[in-house]
């Protein structure tokens, strides 16, 4: 489990990490998700004692990173940019992990065949691929058998079937027991790898909820109604409560009134409808919905936000 409470991070007047606290339990995969900048990174580099706090505590399996006797076999850790030797193979350089770490030649072979790296294990890691390096930064991650397992954009620079990889690998991790977290900055690559939701903003907390539930909450949009009489329809849907809004020649969007409502009111006065269709916000948008006031850099406007 990974607990943080009132964690804060300033760096001179900015502040990275402003009074954050959630939980990671174990058994789960947690996404923490936030627009770039949001102190995702910082956050992780904290966790693991890379970063002291301003103020607040980060604990893991009950106590700061640093004083577990064998941090290696505590939390196996991905962090971006991770330094690894270019000259080294993938090999060595998990051998020179292990053997400063007390584990044996056996896992570094089991951790490598996981990792799917069988073919290029004694090939020079300078010449991997950005995807070869992250499964290798996954591979040593995994290397002490740890409790909890952190991960800083773990599929970044992945193809779609080494992103599967990475969503079946941390799946049967948390299913296993074990505390699993990774962060993204993207809403529709975590609804489908994590159970919980940890939303940051500013290095703020937006929201600390599950999938499900956010998919419950945001769930309505409105009706995606079609006819050939939108104006006639408009009006006869008309009341307090309720909005209609254009959304082409024939289209309309409805707010307020189910689509059984909307079916009943059309037969009532004979007005043919060619779609009554709910739509629901997908999880992108909530995902919009929640960190737009908090991303640092809108597409719209590439000054910094103050
Ligand atoms: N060493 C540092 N010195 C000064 N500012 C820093 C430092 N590290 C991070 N920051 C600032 O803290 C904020 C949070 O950065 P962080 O890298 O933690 O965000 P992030 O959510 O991981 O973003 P990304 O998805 O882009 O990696 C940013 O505004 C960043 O510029």
């Amino acid at each position: 489990m990974i607990e943080v409470r009132g964690l804060t991070k300033r760096y001179g007047d900015r502040t990275a990490v402003d009074d954050l606290s959630f939980t990671a339990p174990a058994g789960q995969v947690t996404g923490f998700l936030g627009p770039n900048g949001a102190g995702k990174s910082t956050t992780m580099r904290m966790i693991v004692g890379l970063d002291a706090p301003t103020s607040g505590t980060a604990l893991v399996n009950g106590k700061p990173y640093a004083q577990h006797r064998a941090p290696l076999q505590e939390v196996g850790v991905l962090l971006e940019a991770k330094a690894v030797h270019p000259g080294r193979s993938a090999f060595n350089h998990l051998m020179a992990l292990a053997y400063t770490h007390g584990v044996p030649k056996r896992r570094v072979e089991e951790v490598i065949d996981v990792a799917g790296l069988h073919d290029v294990a004694h090939k020079r890691v300078g010449a991997f691929s950005l995807g070869m390096g992250q499964r290798l930064g996954i591979a040593a991650a995994l290397l002490g058998d740890p409790a909890v397992v952190m991960l800083d954009e773990p599929v970044n620079g992945l193809d779609p079937e080494g992103v599967r990889w990475v969503r079946e690998l941390l799946r049967g991790l948390a299913a296993e027991g074990r505390t699993v977290m990774l962060s993204s900055h993207l809403m529709s690559e975590m609804a489908q790898t994590a159970d919980r939701l940890v939303v940051v903003g500013r290095g703020r907390l937006l929201a600390e909820t599950t999938v499900d539930a956010l998919v419950e909450q945001s769930e309505e949009k409105g009706v995606r109604v079609a006819t050939g009489e939108p104006a006639r329809l408009r009006s006869l849907l008309a009341a307090p409560g309720v909005t209609v809004t254009s959304t082409g020649a024939e289209r309309l969007m409805v707010s307020g009134l189910d689509t059984r409502r909307i079916g009943q009111v059309a037969a009532e006065h004979q007005v043919p409808l060619y779609e009554l269709v709910t739509e629901s916000v997908s999880l992108e948008e909530a995902f919009m919905n929640l960190t737009q006031d908090a991303v640092e850099y809108h597409s719209s406007d590439t000054r910094r936000a103050a």
